[in-house]
């Protein structure tokens, strides 16, 4: 392609390095890509995030993608709002990365070493809900800023732990400061948790077709989606107490012969409970190309279950 491939960004460390890993994939093919910083409202705010919307770190790039001042955007995916945005195309789903959650605890601990009084930081209610229901007596304390303000919080003494995506430490070089990678029985991720999301303009087929045959992964699309329709038929937002964890399996068919599937694990905060101590699970199994029916299937088996329904702005 002879124009040049202008990829909007954030500005943050953990968004330089998604994006940069785009833009390499891109320039391997022979393309002439370039950078442009967007800054969005999210970054501006220290204002807990389930009080300034879902969206605050898309919308804006969004906006710089619809206006044509750049041609490509990269998201984390767990951060897109569920509703697809009309004029935009999501044109491909990287091959994703560790989806689980990580414990940084001081002096090296592990969730199960740290005493009842413990205090951990994290900003999310989903994560918060998840540690509650664990039953451990940590104080959970609501915090903001980027992966390193939060790392410092541990280091500085001021919390005796923090709960971290595994990929964003991992894509910004401190993956070895993980006391413990948790468990998915412990602590479902946020659907998509550890993917990216490329979008381009609606109808830029260039654009579109470059991105899905250089960095679309079809299993992460496949994952992403369970677990994203799980969270749209919650009606949940990004940081709602809404847990999910897809993965490919394989299985035998009625003929014995060797299938792929899609596991899908979910929690949700069961209704009524203000404090979200009390979460449900489920499980289910479904054909590779049925990932959006098994998402929307879990979702009703947890809504049975008791998971109230997110309703009101996406939190
Ligand atoms: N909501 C913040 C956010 N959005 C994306 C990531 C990095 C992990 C990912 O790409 O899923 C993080 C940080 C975190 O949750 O620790």
């Amino acid at each position: 392609m002879s124009r040049v491939i202008r990829i909007g960004t954030r500005g943050s460390k953990l968004a330089l390095a998604q994006t940069g890993t785009i833009a390499d994939a891109l320039r391997a093919t022979g393309a002439e890509v370039e950078l442009v910083t967007v800054t969005t409202p999210g970054d501006k705010s220290s204002a807990p995030i389930p009080t300034i919307g879902v969206g605050v770190f898309t919308s804006a790039l969004r906006e710089a993608l619809l206006r044509e001042e750049v041609d490509v955007i990269v998201h984390s995916y767990k951060d897109l709002p569920t509703k697809p945005e009309p004029g935009i195309t999501l044109a491909a789903v990287p091959r994703r990365e560790d989806p689980r959650d990580a414990l940084i605890a001081r002096d090296g601990l592990t969730l199960g070493e740290l005493p009842p009084g413990s205090t951990v930081g994290t900003g999310s209610p989903r994560r918060t809900a998840q540690l509650r229901a664990l039953g451990l007596g940590l104080e959970i304390v609501p915090i903001r800023g980027n992966i390193d303000t939060r790392m410092r919080k541990v280091s500085d003494g001021e919390l005796d732990a923090v709960v971290l995506a595994r990929a964003g430490l991992a894509r910004i070089g401190r993956a070895e400061e993980i006391t413990e990678t948790l468990d998915p029985i412990q602590m479902l991720p946020a659907p998509a948790q550890g993917a990216l999301a490329v979008e381009c303009r609606t109808g830029d087929v260039d654009i579109e077709h470059l991105l899905g045959s250089t960095v679309d992964d079809e299993g992460t699309r496949a994952v992403a989606t369970a677990e994203r329709a799980l969270l749209a038929a919650l009606e949940a937002g990004c940081s709602a107490p809404v847990g999910a964890l897809a993965e490919i399996v394989e299985d035998l068919d009625a003929e014995g012969r060797v299938v792929e599937r899609i596991s899908l694990r979910g929690t949700a905060a069961v209704e009524g409970d203000g404090d979200a101590v009390d979460m449900v699970r489920a499980s289910a199994l479904a054909d590779k190309h049925e990932a959006e029916q098994l998402g929307r299937t879990l979702a009703a088996e947890l809504l049975d279950l008791g998971a109230g329904a997110l309703s009101g702005p996406a939190q």
